[in-house]
């Protein structure tokens, strides 16, 4: 990657400079309680922030969390990340409560050489996200502000053209962190030329994003194995009724084509479990892909498929996979994706597992991290990045 990173910046010292750093604390959380039910995301940015603390910077962090619509919402507030950065840190982590406002500069102004602060979730504010060029740039001033210098080590947000990740570098000397830098160098392993069979498999919810990139990654792959909430968009379009699943009804024409296009490397599940509500106590039963009754929802993959899907990995020499296959999260639904997950360490492939909830699955199943070839921290943003597109994070770095 021919752009500047963490020890070029090091290198010229930071003692006593403030460091914009940018990274994806998108941790998943307890409906109920709020808690951090997988730190993975936030262990991954400790490299970038230790070295600068280290250094004696003065380190601003700032992330989303969620998807909270331009406006503050408690839900996806940050406060509970700065506890969990503080005790990982060893060191308190002074939390802003406001990402631009009164309490962001104070925040900022007070911090002594080698404290770190975290901003309120970035996502609070309407020019983070915006789709216009000067509501972004607005915020993006604001925002640069804060640093004399600006480190992303967000990558599971470099494929999103936010204010944080593309407009702030712009105006701020940057460089990449040590994450984005180490998950590049894995990832452009499978954008060469990746040893055959190359298998993708993929899942989750975020349904339309990751559609978007299937066609682009048909050409490159032998197979693409598709379960998660996907799957019923696909299986709608094979003409099945999917009852009360996710379902991205004006993308069924779209899944028609590419199955039609897709010489037959698209797998689709044979057999769902389908539960009377989303919820882990719900009635259940497996029923056959082209039988969920109209009123049950499809939450995870059932065990022929699973048998399928693991005889398609087991034949691959490399595999990439984002996306848990079911409701992981829920003891009841979690089997689709324990089975990829077992049947991926058993191969000798090298592969590797992209995706904040994927990642945490892997971790919540009790699989030994160490049989993937390496976890990344980014779904969408390998998925893109695999697609060989620029990714706007990336190419602001560039420049
Ligand atoms: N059949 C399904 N219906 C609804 N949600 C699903 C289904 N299968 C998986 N999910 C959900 O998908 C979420 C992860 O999706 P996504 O964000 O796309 O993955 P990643 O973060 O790994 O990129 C999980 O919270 C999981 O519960
Ligand atoms: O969780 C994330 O992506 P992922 O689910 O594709 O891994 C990133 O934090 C990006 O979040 P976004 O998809 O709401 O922009």
């Amino acid at each position: 990657m021919s752009i500047r990173n963490l020890d070029d910046l090091l290198g010229e010292g930071v003692s006593g400079r403030r460091v914009l750093v940018r990274a994806d604390l998108n941790v998943p959380l307890d409906k109920q309680t709020g808690e951090i039910t997988d730190d993975g995301r936030i262990r991954a940015v400790l490299p970038t922030v230790s070295a600068l603390v280290q250094a004696g910077a003065k380190v601003v962090v700032c992330s989303h969390l969620g998807r909270p619509k331009g406006a503050p919402d408690p839900q996806f507030s940050l406060r509970p990340v700065a506890g969990r950065l503080g005790e990982l840190l060893g060191a308190p982590v002074h939390f802003a409560e406001d990402t631009v406002g009164d309490s962001a500069r104070s925040t900022v102004e007070g911090l002594a050489d080698g404290q770190v602060a975290l901003l309120e979730n970035l996502r609070f504010n309407k020019g983070e996200t915006s789709k216009d060029d000067a509501e972004r740039g607005a915020f993006a001033d604001q925002l640069a502000a804060f640093g004399e210098a600006y480190v992303d080590d967000a990558f599971g947000a470099v494929h999103r053209k936010h204010a944080s990740v593309y407009d702030v570098p712009a105006r701020l000397p940057h460089v990449a962190g040590r994450l984005v830098l180490r998950e590049v160098e894995v990832l452009s392993k499978l954008t060469g030329d990746p040893e055959r069979p190359y298998v993708v498999v993929l899942g989750g919810s975020k349904v339309s994003d990751k559609l978007a990139v299937i066609e682009a990654l048909l050409p490159t792959v032998d197979r693409l194995l598709i379960g998660g909430g996907m799957c019923f968009t696909f299986l709608k379009a094979q003409g099945h009724e999917v009852g009360t699943s996710l379902l991205e009804e004006e993308m069924v024409e779209t899944c028609r084509n590419l199955l039609e296009r897709s010489g037959g490397k698209i797998m689709l599940p044979v057999d769902v479990v389908a539960a009377d509500a989303f919820a882990p106590d719900a009635a259940h039963d497996t029923v056959p892909a082209d039988g969920i009754p109209s009123h049950r929802l499809g939450l995870d993959i059932g065990p022929e498929t699973v048998a399928g899907f693991a005889a398609a990995l087991s034949q691959a020499k490399t595999i990439f996979w984002n996306g848990p296959m079911g409701v992981f999260e829920m003891a009841a639904f979690a089997n689709g994706t324990r089975g990829v997950a077992e049947a991926i360490t058993k191969t000798d492939a090298f592969s590797v597992v992209g995706g904040g909830d994927s990642a945490a699955a892997v971790r919540a199943l009790g699989l030994d991290e160490s049989s993937f070839g390496h976890i990344s921290t980014g779904g969408g943003a390998s998925l893109e990045y695999l697609e060989g597109k620029t990714l706007p994070g990336i190419a602001a770095l560039e420049s």
